[in-house]
């Protein structure tokens, strides 16, 4: 069985153009089909005052279950130099496992729909490219909690080369 999971991206530390780029060719050998939003330099929600953060949202077919998706994507986190000493600070490199499937789970581990992700322009914006019409379990539309968020500055731009971007 293989299903559509999504994964956020975000850098705010080091070359975070490159770090992206980088981070969307080792997210895309954990499945197939990957497709890449558009990359968005974005004002950091919450935590101390930081850098703007460059996000982007990657789409891709898996058969990993949730928890072991989750540990690979903490794997290459941690190759990529990922630093956490303060919450929300900043970060070389955050991926976050956002949607799996229909799926909804709440461990202490990993929760799925990621809890934050329809209060955060930057998850929903790049996600919108993607797939607009995507339930978010329990909150509707991608697009329709986009409208909510509207707000929050986030500005589309060059930089990123992804291997898989969309059209
Ligand atoms: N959907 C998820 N995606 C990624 N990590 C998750 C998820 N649900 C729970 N976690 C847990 O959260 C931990 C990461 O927490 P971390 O301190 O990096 O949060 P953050 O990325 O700073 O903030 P936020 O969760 O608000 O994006 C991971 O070790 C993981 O066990
Ligand atoms: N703009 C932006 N702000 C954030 C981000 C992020 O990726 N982008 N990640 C956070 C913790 O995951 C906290 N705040």
């Amino acid at each position: 069985m293989t299903v559509k999971a999504y994964v956020g991206m975000g850098s705010n530390w080091g070359d975070s153009a490159a770090l992206l780029a980088a981070a969307e060719k080792a997210v895309a050998l954990l499945g197939w089909g990957a497709r890449t939003s558009s990359c968005y330099r974005t004002a950091p929600v919450g935590g101390p005052s930081q850098p703007p953060y460059l996000n982007a949202v990657m789409e891709l077919e898996t058969a990993w279950p949730p928890d072991e998706l989750l540990r690979l994507l903490l794997r290459i986190e941690e190759r990529f130099g990922r630093h956490r000493r303060v919450r929300w600070g900043p970060r070389y490199l955050d991926l976050d496992l956002i949607l799996y499937d229909t799926w909804v789970i709440d461990t202490p581990n990993l929760r799925v729909p990621h809890p934050r992700m329809h209060d955060r322009r930057f998850v929903l914006e790049p996600l919108a490219e993607l797939a607009p019409e995507r339930v978010i379990p329990g909150k509707g539309t991608v697009r329709a909690a986009l409208k909510g968020v509207l707000n929050q500055e986030v500005d589309q731009v060059d930089g990123c080369v992804f291997a898989y971007a969309g059209d």
